[in-house]
């Protein structure tokens, strides 16, 4: 397998302060490898966004580092940062909000190609915004001067994809892609990610609540769940022998998708779950492997 190419390592994010403090994040650690997609999996609030956050240097670490080709990057390195915010590019989940309404799709492809690659002329960035509209397999003839109203869910979602895909990425962080699309368009998303995976030997960041989805598209997985770390390893020996309570309980969700867990009844193994985090301050627990790549870290007793 490939070096890794970014990396948390133990990494924590806290919020707020006293008795209100939240470890949205607790001694996260992962790689991301090209031509892989690593998946983080858990329920609303369990961390992941903070996780895409700190990757995406939204919010700095409390302590741990991050690391883009083994190097630390800190706070002042100009030059490593620039490079940084090219290589790693985030697709969010509502591709509506994160395109500008009053902009051609044109002027959308346009604008990354003129700030990353200023060598470029007017035609020749034309010719890259045709092509990427290609790779996500959209017609740039009948898409290039229509606005993101004009389109449908599934279609913006590919725009929002071909314009990280504009600025050479190595690293691609998809918070919840398709779960706003109708289930009918987000198996064309969840393939054309495993495309540019492939075609491009892009490091894939996959956030979801939904395993199901993450089985399609991940080689490993980790399952967060109260800014910790729980279970994590390659997604075939973490699925088919979860060891971890909450991965068991994602599992459970599995048929149903859009049950919540806040949807569980009272006295459900969540419950007792919920107990224990509440009463418990969440030592940090050994890690215990339990697979030749698969890990756990046990509850608190
Ligand atoms: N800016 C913030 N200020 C205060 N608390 C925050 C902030 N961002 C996140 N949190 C808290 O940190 C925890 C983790 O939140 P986070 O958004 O990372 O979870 P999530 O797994 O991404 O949830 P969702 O799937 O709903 O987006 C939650 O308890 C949340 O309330």
């Amino acid at each position: 397998m490939s070096q890794p190419i970014l990396q948390l390592d133990t990494v924590s994010k806290i919020f707020g302060e006293g008795a209100s403090q939240v470890y949205a994040a607790r001694n996260v650690s992962l790689s991301l490898t090209p031509g892989r997609t690593l998946a983080l999996v858990g329920e609303s609030g369990s961390g992941k966004t903070t996780v895409a956050r700190l990757i995406m240097r939204e919010y700095h670490p409390d302590s741990g580092q991050l690391l883009f080709r083994n190097e630390a990057l800190g706070k002042g390195d100009a030059k490593a940062i620039k490079a940084y915010r090219s290589a790693v590019q985030m697709v969010f989940q509502d591709p509506f909000a994160s395109l500008n309404p009053t902009h051609t799709i044109r002027y959308h492809l346009d604008r990354p190609l003129k700030l990353h690659q200023k060598q470029l002329s007017g035609a020749e960035r034309l010719a890259s915004a045709r092509e990427l509209l290609e790779r996500v397999k959209l017609d740039p003839d009948q898409l290039l001067a229509k606005f993101p109203h004009e389109l449908s869910g599934g279609q913006r979602q590919r725009i929002s994809i071909a314009r990280a895909l504009a600025v050479n990425p190595q690293v691609i962080v998809a918070d919840e892609p398709t779960s706003m699309l109708d289930v009918s368009v987000r198996l064309g998303i969840l393939n054309l990610l495993n495309d540019m995976k492939r075609e491009l030997g892009l490091a894939l960041l996959y956030i979801t609540h939904d395993i199901a989805t993450a089985r399609f598209v991940a080689e490993d997985i980790m399952v967060m769940y109260a800014g910790q770390v729980v279970e994590w390893g390659a997604m075939e020996s973490v699925l088919g022998n979860p060891q971890h309570p909450y991965t068991r309980l994602l599992l459970a969700a599995v048929p149903d998708p859009d049950r919540r867990f806040a949807d569980t009844p009272p006295g459900s193994e969540l419950d007792q779950i919920e107990t224990i985090r509440r009463n418990a301050a969440l030592p940090q627990p050994e890690t215990l492997q339990v697979g030749e790549n698969h890990f756990i870290r046990p509850m608190p007793a």
